[in-house]
């Protein structure tokens, strides 16, 4: 299966074409809406998530909840744009409106896309770069994440995302064993954590990060159960699950870094204290005592749940700006303020969720691949029973 998505920040919509979705998967856009809600809430966000509120539109692909094979055609529009069309260019200006319309962004926000992206497309006015390096995309990403869920969902795996730390404030308190009370709990907390002895002091973080003009970043977790094992590849790098999942990961928006299970702390613990034992019952099959490496072995699932991170860097845009030059004049300025989040950790984490989800779904239909859903389901269901006598 592959995606592409169009659409700046401010304009009309955004849209999204999925190809390869196998036949026979129902696909609603209640499921998809359910989790562009989840994506819009989130202690942290500023006041566009007051504007926005985000449905999707199925336009191509499905009959009857029910996709055809054929491609698939998401819309999600942009309620702000009626605020935009002048700035945008779709409308046409009066003289009075001109100066203000035509005003360039041209003192670049360090963190942000804005100089790289004006060097390289040779953009002056820096909104042609920030309409779409805007995380504003990442709607339409989990639009088709909730396609990518509904088809797990028919083959019994779970995927949820959910915030360990924000500003340094960790949560050391999570549910692997049940990943529906994970849901459940993260689901009802403002800033999307389970632990609910943190979470005040996430709040406070944020708040005081606010109050002094500035943003503050953390961390996600995804968690996926149900998977079976040998899904991925270890014969060619680019096969590699855990390596297609790294890359998704660090492709939304302000992300930087990405660890299975116990991640990089596995460069501090011998051998001994970090490969996951292997256990075999008839019930169960083969499981391990621990699940140390976070459900891959070789670029393929161990079977255990698998264990994702992401780390995401502090908002770029600050209300109390830092240094930057005016691309103008080339004169030192503060660097341009736009409206904002100051933390957008909690929907990120909607955003995580989302790409794991295409990612995993992805590798499965690739490994069982067969253009219907009824098909692939049961050779999933072959797949495991062959594991558990194995
Ligand atoms: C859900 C979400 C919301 C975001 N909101 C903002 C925002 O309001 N202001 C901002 O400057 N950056 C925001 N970002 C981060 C920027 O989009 C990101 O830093 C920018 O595109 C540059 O890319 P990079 O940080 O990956 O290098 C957000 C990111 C995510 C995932
Ligand atoms: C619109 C969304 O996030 C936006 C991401 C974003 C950025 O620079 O990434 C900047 C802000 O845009 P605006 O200036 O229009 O408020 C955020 O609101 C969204 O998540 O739906």
């Amino acid at each position: 299966m592959r995606y592409l998505t169009a659409g700046e920040s401010h304009g009309p919509q955004l849209t999204a074409i999925i190809e390869g979705v196998p036949s026979g998967l129902p696909i609603t856009a209640e499921t998809i809406n359910n989790d562009l809600g989840r994506r819009q809430k989130g202690y942290g966000r500023g006041r566009r998530m007051q504007i926005e509120k985000d449905q999707v539109q199925i336009l191509g692909g499905v009959r009857h909840g029910k996709s055809l094979g054929s491609p698939i055609s998401l819309v999600v529009e942009n309620r702000d744009w009626k605020h935009w069309t002048k700035i945008m260019g779709a409308e046409e200006i009066s003289l009075e409106d001109e100066q203000e319309v035509k005003r360039q962004i041209s003192r670049p926000r360090p963190g942000h896309a804005d100089l790289n992206g004006a060097i390289k497309y040779g953009h002056r006015d820096m909104r042609n770069v920030l309409e779409r390096s805007s995380a504003r995309e990442t709607t339409v990403r989990v639009a088709v994440g909730a396609v990518a869920k509904s088809l797990l969902s028919e083959l019994g795996i779970k995927v949820v995302g959910h915030v360990i730390e924000i500003g340094g404030i960790r949560s050391e308190n999570t549910n692997y064993n049940d990943i529906d009370h994970l849901l459940q709990v993260s689901e009802a907390s403002p800033v999307r954590c389970f632990d609910k002895c943190v979470e005040m002091k996430m709040i406070e973080a944020i708040d005081s990060a606010k109050e002094n003009g500035d943003s503050i970043g953390g961390i996600v977790e995804v968690v996926v159960e149900g998977m079976p094992a040998g899904v991925g590849s270890y014969v060619h790098y680019d096969r590699k699950l855990d390596s297609k999942i790294a890359a998704a990961i660090v492709s939304i928006n302000a992300f930087k870094g990405v660890e299975f299970g116990i991640g990089f702390e596995a460069g501090r613990k011998l051998g001994s204290e970090v490969h996951d034992e292997i256990l075999w019952s008839k019930e169960q099959g083969y499981t391990r005592k621990t699940n140390r490496l976070g459900g891959f072995e070789g670029g393929m699932t161990t079977g255990m749940p698998l264990i994702i991170r992401g780390v995401m860097k502090p908002i770029p845009t600050l209300y109390k700006p830092l240094q930057s030059v005016d691309i103008e004049t080339k004169e030192p300025f503060s660097a341009s303020i736009e409206r904002s989040d100051s933390c957008a950790v909690p929907a990120a984490s909607i955003v995580a969720e989302s790409v794991v989800a295409w990612e995993i779904a992805n590798a499965l239909v690739e490994q069982f691949g067969v253009d219907r859903m009824d098909l692939i389901k049961e050779n999933v269901e072959k797949m495991r029973a062959y594991t558990r006598e194995f």
